[in-house]
């Protein structure tokens, strides 16, 4: 705690005059001296304003967003979604300056003082806690101290939630300015070594738009002193260090004895007040130091829409802009372009050319006369399913099924040349699709880790709503274009076609949602198994090729919980699982009340101790298929989303940019509210219907 000298007032007033916020200065000199008491600040002693109550800020930031991946897809200094430091290669780019930044944190209009964050975490209320050393030797630190050594300037965002600098900031994340990271050294919090570092605004002229509004512009560049802090070398490691503290010089050398020790050898308390040369201190405009991104790029000056190559590229959907009107980060949400929310109305629309299939597909001819069915599991992929094949069932398609023993069955079927160039096949397909104008947009995830994590595909749903992965609004299938149409009639036909086969009755798709994957795309490991959703789901693949996998779940892979390791109720024991033998014995006993689940629990571990050759771990895929242009694949059976997941990623490098997956599904209508029933139902023309030719 600071001893306060002052009253509460006071401090205040002197703190915005010197535009001090958070932690007080003190003069230099020593406190055993005598010093000006007068300077003494001290606003931890006064609680908190509530946020409304903290002054207005001068100006508006040059970029700002209210979550995280707009900010990190339009600020390249800040690409990063999670953590409060940019570091790539051994350099630091950037800095969010959010919540708790921890003890002895300060921001002023010039200056910051924070930590690494290294070796710390936050405690159950939230405060960041140092749990462990940090040295010099970690990555993060090296990266700060090759940004002081090799005059990068780091970029700063400051969060909402910040407490520190006491000021009415406009947006949860607002990009701040460029700094030059001015000194790096080690302190001891909560009994750990910790990284700190004082980052230093690099443009001094002018007045810092996060100023208390009304306050007096900064001291001219011209008529500033720029006097270095007292430092003192160490009489034991005789390293010399600036004293930073009005306590006292401190050395900072972690492997002196002196470290972190007051001038009487007695241990600093927890909270100490910066001295005033040191808050004062500030170089002089120096042209080495610079930062490699401009602080708001202007990525829309870069595209160029007439090339569908550039146009479908990584980079096209994985940078965002910052609204030129309003300076929101704005990611690529739309399939052709970026739009900013209804209150600005700004729009960067990109005339979208159509990209032909010769410029997706990386073969030879753009399609084979016969496919051949790659399947191969080598010696090390011994879980791989082998498929039966059956090239005349339903020529000219080759039909693999795939067969997941109390699951359910995947079934492929593989399209040829023949299938592909008919009249309104899949190459025409492709083109209309592209022509049409679906609407395709990227949404945010329901279930993702950060907050407005935006799915990786464009994504547009048709009939009735289903939305497990994300929340997408349905457009009736009443009203689809006819491609979508013809998709639909093609899924039809495959659904029953995968189904009929097991003397089963096919419920008749009424939900198509259309996915478009642009350059790198994929999809990660995921099910489909919500419980609006009938056993059986059909897609069909356009344009570039990509891989699709399945695997069991962790906790049916492994028996138990990811994390909480919590045994699995009703444990299947599917094929591929490891310790099948004994944990069907098990189970066995369990269904016969042999065991009650208290001694199911403790047999079941005690045999897993045993097996000390087989870690917890993600299941290896048991299929793998390559989805090529024209291919239809149906899943079928509640057991198959159940207990398995898929994952599709777009084949990586030879142009492959564009790809469409159109996925059918037959979502139940009890299970629907009865107003949205009509968007499900749909009539086919006799030229839209399919019979699998
Ligand atoms: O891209 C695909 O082929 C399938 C997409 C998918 O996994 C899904 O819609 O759940």
């Amino acid at each position: 705690r600071l001893t306060s000298l002052a009253s509460p007032g006071l401090i205040q007033a002197a703190g915005r005059a010197l535009g001090i916020s958070g932690k007080g200065a003190r003069n230099s000199g020593s406190p055993e001296a005598g010093d000006d008491d007068k300077m003494d600040v001290d606003v931890e002693d006064t609680a908190p304003p509530a946020e409304e109550e903290y002054p207005d800020v001068d100006g508006e930031p040059p970029a700002w967003a209210e979550d995280r991946t707009p900010l990190g897809d339009a600020i390249p200094w800040f690409r990063k979604f999670q953590g409060g430091m940019h570091t790539k290669d051994g350099v630091l780019y950037g800095v969010l300056i959010s919540g708790d930044a921890g003890v002895r944190s300060y921001i002023d209009d010039e200056i910051i003082i924070t930590r690494t964050g290294g070796g710390s975490e936050k405690d159950a209320e939230g405060k960041l806690t140092q749990v462990a050393d940090q040295k010099d030797d970690t990555a993060i630190s090296r990266s700060v101290n090759n940004s002081m050594k090799f005059n990068i300037a780091v970029g700063v965002v400051i969060g909402k939630k910040n407490k520190i600098l006491k000021r009415k900031l406009p947006h949860a994340f607002n990009v701040m300015d460029y700094f030059r990271v001015a000194y790096v050294w080690h302190e001891r919090i909560d009994g750990f070594i910790a990284v700190r570092f004082r980052l230093e605004k690099l443009d001094l002229e002018e007045k810092s738009w996060w100023a208390e509004k009304g306050s007096p512009a900064p001291l001219k560049t011209g008529r500033r002193k720029y006097v270095k802090p007292n430092e003192r070398k160490c009489g034991a490691c005789n390293q010399t260090y600036y004293r930073i503290y009005y306590q006292g010089w401190m050395c900072l050398n972690t492997s002196c004895g002196r470290f972190w020790k007051l001038p009487d050898g007695t241990d600093p308390p927890v909270d100490l007040d910066y001295d005033q040369k040191w808050l004062d201190w500030r170089h002089e405009a120096d042209g080495r130091v610079q930062p490699h991104y401009s602080l708001v790029p202007d990525y829309m000056s870069v595209i160029d829409d007439t090339d569908p190559n550039s146009t479908y590229s990584r980079t096209s959907w994985k940078n965002g802009i910052v609204c030129p009107n309003c300076k929101q980060c704005l990611s690529r949400r739309f399939w052709d372009g970026w739009r900013c929310d209804d209150s600005c109305g700004f729009r960067r629309v990109l005339s979208m050319q159509a990209i032909s299939l010769r410029a997706v597909i990386d073969d030879y001819e753009v399609a084979p006369i016969r496919r051949a069915i790659v399947f191969d599991p080598g010696p090390k992929e011994t879980a791989l399913i082998e498929p039966k094949i059956d090239d005349l069932y339903c020529q000219p398609y080759s039909r693999l099924v795939y067969d997941l023993p109390g699951a359910g069955t995947v079934t492929h079927f593989v399209a040829n040349r023949e299938i592909n160039e008919r009249p309104n096949g899949p190459n025409d397909l492709f083109v209309q699709l592209q022509q049409a104008n679906l609407g395709l947009r990227r949404y945010p995830l329901s279930q993702a880790v950060v907050n407005g994590t935006l799915n990786a595909q464009f994504a547009v749903n048709y009939g009735m709503p289903y939305g497990f992965v994300v929340a997408v609004d349905s457009l009736p299938l009443s009203e689809a274009c006819d491609p979508i149409l013809r998709v639909m009639g093609r899924l039809t036909w495959a659904t029953r076609e995968a189904t009929q086969t097991e003397g089963r009755t096919a419920l008749v798709p009424n939900e198509l949602l259309a996915l478009g994957y642009f350059e790198d795309m994929a999809i990660n490991y995921h099910d489909d198994g919500e419980d609006t959703l009938g056993p059986t789901i059909a897609s069909l693949s356009l344009g570039a090729m990509a891989h699709k996998s399945l695997r069991m779940k962790y906790k049916y892979y492994n028996g138990f919980t990811k994390g909480s390791r919590k045994l699995v109720r009703h444990d299947p024991v599917l094929e591929g699982c490891p310790n099948r033998e004994w944990r069907l014995e098990l189970k066995q006993k369990l269904d016969n009340e042999e065991l009650t689940w208290a001694a199911y629990e403790a047999a079941w571990w005690a045999k897993y101790r045993e097996t000390k050759g087989s870690p917890a771990r993600d299941a290896p895929p048991c299929i793998k298929t390559q989805l090529h242009h024209g291919d239809l694949v149906v899943m079928h059976g509640d057991g198959v989303q159940k207990y398995y997941e898929h994952q599709v990623e777009l084949e990586k490098g030879g142009g492959a940019k564009l790809r469409f997956a159109l996925t059918a599904r037959h979502v139940l209508p009890e299970k629907i509210e009865e107003s949205e029933w009509p968007k499900g139902q749909f009539k086919l023309t006799k030229d839209q219907v399919y019979n699998g030719n």
